[in-house]
């Protein structure tokens, strides 16, 4: 047997025991067995270091504990937090712990044998805590043991023990998949997209947590095609720490033409068998994708190849038949079919936005037109949802040509149209792929040349250029990411060679796996759709969000000049309020609600100051055209919000103001409180005919709580200032050295901020009002600081954050977590504490939630039109009410719901699915991301 160093880099080692006895014997082993010296000591804890003369060096915590429980669940996080976090774990460690821990090592032979380990696990010689690990035949292949130093003939035996032990702990089953698939390689490929680390990241962790061993291909295809440890490099838990906020790809990405070519294909083939890789994950964009669809079906004839020539052995050939490979999309350009998004997407088009609006301001002082080319390559997503959110007076995407006449007399047309409204600036937005009918490109120059000569603007051209791909991922990418990687990791792992390969799609808010194949071939018959000038195939081979988001964009920069859609008598007066704290998005709604309302021919009414306003001040207006020109990119509420409800603002008076004014529909904008109001409103149907209208909520807060929707305008604004807050003190806190934060977040009674922060900023934990804060919870975590903290070394050194909703518990206080891990880290490090408040409500809106508003207010103007007839339809002979169930549907939350947009009648959603006194909704859907955030940093749950 060999002997090797206890701590083997692992400067600290904690062990607890569950009972003074224990304690006092493990004390007494370490001291007079093994020479140990003691210092700190105390009945319950005392530091051990390693003898003086000792070619080891560390110190071991002994620490009592009777809270440590001897079950399954503990050993499972004990072994799982060693192994993610010990950089060099090593395995007496491991061993160590989960006999500390568990003190019976029964439990940890029962763990084996429920697994079906193939191992058998003897009683020790030495003492009563050390238990050996045999192979069936007999020979010893691990010993667990308290504080010897002896070692094992072959620790990775062991670890895979452990690992299969590990696995328990997701739903209690042991890991079926892992058998077949150990090594999973991940690669990023073609142009950088931000969100790209965040999904190696993911992907790398994920594997490891699963048991596998994870690997990145360094260089894109191309480190796949050269081969070697050079470019198929191991990774370790460590390895990708501070990974998630950072843009770029850190394991470097190319575009290589020899993958392009069978002979390189061959290589890489090779390369990836030598090495051992039974699983790749590829994340890249549309080429990337085509490449691994490529690679996948003719992989068959390369191993066969490589066979027949020799360069694998038959065992290899047997076990790589079949390549076990999985797409994530990552791009900017969003240009891959079968995913509402790409990783890297969100985060350009925030750039974008970011750009255009500086822009905006030397173009209105100037009175000067600017034209903007976006990137994009052949798909116009970017310069299509750029042309919202900054609400651009027009668009060149390659999706949607015309000829140059057709262009140069539109484009004049609506320019000169909103110049005569008394609009300063002009904003045009090209994307880098748009073209004309004949398919001759349009440069910016062209566009330029046309304002200059047939408007007499002063018009300059500005090219984002790779601006659009820099920077830190925004909130949506890091979790897009996250949740693809840790999808793709199940879905190779699940894989089986009657399996098609997937990609990792999002629909909507949904992850989704998707055959990789019909993805490839749908993206490339739109390029072939466009080649063939069928440019209608073209769009409708886009997803149906983009052909939506593409004729809202059209109706609403035509709107107030153009001949309204609707016929005379079907127009409508609809009101739109903002009930409730300021969110991100709420002016967008309200902007894109006006232009559309103008363009159908309605007449859009802004309820000012919330229902106190209307009740106490009539304070209704007409939204005027140039007076909401710019809304789409201001954050707050230009038209004022108030929380009160109509009940409390006096209901008599808001029914008297609506039937003042005759609204035909009202689309509230808020959160709870709008949704409170809304119920209101309906119940208050029966009194009030003025009411008898089709009413709807476009559910805007930064909480999120609103029941019916899983998403809420404001919600990603707030996600992203706090993520960029926890960002800058998360770097100070590593700078600093040894410091952690504990930072308070809002959300109400709703931790869902709290958890999607803890998820894209790599928290270490959050704690929110759903589950409440336990003492045990807390010391846990404090553990796993202790310990993180301790070993940190040289660059690896990072800060710590803790987020809490600051409803998650009243007693632990914001500032008590942090006095009590400042008492309990006895120095070693320090806690701070940080309190974003108001600032999450966040400056300006972003992108996502700027566009979502327009996605959002403008089915809520199409509602109204649809709803119109049957609520008018709901009274009897004698003009009483009748709430019949279609009645019901005409006063409804619009919401995203897993992978669909959709109306549901607040009578449904107040009567069945609302927690009225929490104010929240009763089914939590973000419990999926509590588990992966914890399981990405190693979290140990003890309740
Ligand atoms: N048809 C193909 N066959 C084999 N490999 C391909 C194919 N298309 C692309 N690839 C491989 O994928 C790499 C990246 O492709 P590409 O340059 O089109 O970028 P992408 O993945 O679409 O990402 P992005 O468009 O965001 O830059 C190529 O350099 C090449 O190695
Ligand atoms: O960075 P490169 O190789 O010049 O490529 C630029 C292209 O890459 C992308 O940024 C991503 O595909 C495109 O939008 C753009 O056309
Ligand atoms: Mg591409």
């Amino acid at each position: 047997m060999q002997v090797d160093s206890l701590f083997n880099g692992v400067s600290v080692v904690v062990l607890y025991a569950p009972t003074k006895d224990l304690f006092a014997q493990t004390a007494a082993f370490y001291k007079d067995v093994l020479g140990f010296e003691a210092s700190d000591e105390t009945s319950t804890s005392c530091v051990l270091s390693t003898p003086a003369n000792s070619e080891d060096k560390g110190t071991i915590e002994l620490r009592l504990d009777p809270a440590r429980s001897v079950d399954e669940q503990t050993i499972a996080a004990n072994v799982r937090y060693l192994l993610t976090h010990e950089q060099k774990v090593d395995w007496r460690t491991l061993q160590s712990c989960v006999c500390f821990t568990t003190h019976k090592i029964e439990s940890l032979i029962e763990t084996l044998e429920k697994n079906k380990v193939a191992y058998q696990a003897r009683p020790g010689r030495l003492d009563p805590y050390e238990v050996y690990v045999v192979d069936p035949l007999g020979s010893v292949v691990g010993v667990t043991d308290i504080g010897n130093t002896i070692g094992t003939s072959d620790h990775s035996r062991f670890k895979e023990v452990a690992n299969r032990i590990k696995l328990l702990d997701s739903a209690g089953t042991a890991n079926k998949v892992a058998s077949s698939t150990k090594n999973i390689a991940v690669m990023t490929s073609g142009g950088d997209a931000p969100g790209m680390n965040a999904n190696v990241r993911a992907i790398i962790r994920a594997a490891i947590y699963k048991g596998c061993k994870a690997y990145a291909v360094y260089e894109g295809y191309s480190g796949l095609v050269k081969g070697g440890p050079q470019f198929i490099r191991e990774m370790h838990w460590n390895d990708v720490r501070g990974w998630l906020a950072e843009g770029g790809t850190n394991i470097g990405t190319a575009r290589c033409m020899e993958f392009k070519e069978r002979w390189g294909r061959l290589a890489a083939c090779k390369n990836m068998i030598e090495a051992g890789i039974d699983a790749l994950v590829v994340c890249g964009g549309d080429g990337s994708l085509t490449g691994a669809d490529l690679f996948r079906a003719e992989w068959p004839s390369l191993i066969a190849e490589l066979h027949e020539k020799g360069e694998i052995t038959s065992q290899q050939y047997e076990n790589h038949r079949h390549l076990n490979i999985c797409g994530t999309v990552g791009s900017i350009d969003n240009d891959m079919s079968s995913t509402d998004a790409t990783i890297g997407c969100y985060s350009s088009l925030a750039r974008i936005c970011e750009a255009i609006d500086y822009i905006d301001a030397t173009a209105n002082s100037h009175q000067r037109a600017f034209v903007i080319e976006v990137m994009g390559r052949h798909c116009g997503w970017l310069a299509l949802m750029a042309g919202i959110a900054t609400s651009a007076d027009y668009i060149f995407i390659p999706e949607k040509p015309s000829s140059r006449k057709d262009w140069s007399d539109h484009m004049c047309q609506i320019v000169a149209a909103h110049r005569a409204r008394g609009k300063r600036k002009t904003i045009v937005v090209v994307a880098e792929g748009a073209i004309a009918s004949d398919l001759t490109p349009i440069t910016c120059q062209d566009v330029r040349d046309v304002l200059v000569e047939r408007l007499k603007l002063d018009t300059r051209i500005t090219t984002l250029g790779h601006v659009q791909r820099g920077g830190n991922a925004v909130a949506y990418d890091r979790l897009l990411a996250t949740l693809q990687g840790v999808a793709a990791v199940d879905a190779v792992l699940e894989g089986t060679p009657e399996t098609p390969s997937p990609m990792i799609s999002v629909v909507e808010n949904k992850i989704v796996r998707k055959p990789l194949v019909e993805a490839v071939r749908l993206t490339k018959s739109v390029a072939e759709a466009i080649n063939a000038k069928d440019f209608a195939k073209a769009i409708s081979l886009r997803d149906s969000e983009f052909v939506e988001h593409l004729n809202n964009f059209m109706a609403m920069n035509t709107a107030d000049f153009r001949q309204p859609s609707l016929p005379v008598e079907q127009r409508k007066k609809i009101a739109i309020i903002n009930v409730g704290a300021p969110a991100g998005g709420m002016n967008s709604a309200v902007y894109s609600f006006a232009t559309y309302c103008m363009s159908r021919g309605h007449t859009p009414y802004a309820i000012h100051n919330g229902f106190t306003g209307l009740a106490r001040h009539d304070a209704v207006r007409p939204l005027d055209w140039l007076q909401i020109e710019g809304w789409a990119s201001l954050g707050g509420s230009e038209i004022g919000t108030n929380r009160k409800t109509p009940e409390q603002a006096d209901i008599g008076m808001v029914a008297y103001e609506f039937d003042k004014h005759k609204f035909d529909g009202l689309v509230l904008v808020g959160g709870f409180e709008a949704f409170v109001s809304l119920n209101q409103l309906e119940k208050a149907r029966q009194w009030f005919p003025a009411f008898r209208i089709p009413m709807v909520l476009i559910p805007a807060t930064i909480s999120n709580n609103v029941p019916g929707t899983e998403y809420s305008l404001g919600s990603d604004t707030c996600l992203n200032s706090l993520v960029d807050y926890c960002d800058a003190i998360k770097q100070s806190a590593a700078a600093t050295r040894n410091r952690c934060f504990v930072v308070e977040c809002h959300g109400g009674n709703c931790g869902y901020i709290a958890t999607f922060a803890q998820l894209c900023c790599g928290a270490i934990a959050s704690y929110v009002p759903e589950e409440g804060m336990t003492l045990s919870q807390l010391a846990q975590d404090i553990e796993t600081l202790k310990v993180s903290f301790a070993n940190d070394q040289g660059k690896a050194k990072s800060g710590r954050l803790l987020l809490k909703s600051e409803k998650a518990s009243e007693v632990l206080t914001t500032q008590t977590i942090a006095d009590i891990i400042n008492a309990e880290a006895n120095q070693r490090f320090d806690a701070k504490t940080a309190i974003p408040g108001h600032a999450q409500q966040g400056g300006i809106p972003s992108a996502i939630d700027r566009t979502r508003a327009a996605r959002f207010a403008i089915q809520a103007v199409q509602f109204v039109e649809k709803m119109y007839d049957t609520i008018a339809g709901a009274e009897n002979e004698y003009g009483e009410f009748v709430n019949s169930p279609a009645a019901a549907q005409t006063a409804c939350v619009l919401g995203i719901e897993r992978s669909h947009l959709k109306f549901t009648s607040i009578r449904q959603l107040y009567d069945y699915e609302t927690e009225e006194g929490r104010r929240v909704r009763k089914n939590i859907f973000w419990q999926d991301i509590r588990d992966i955030s914890d399981l990405l940093v190693g979290r140990v749950r003890v309740n």
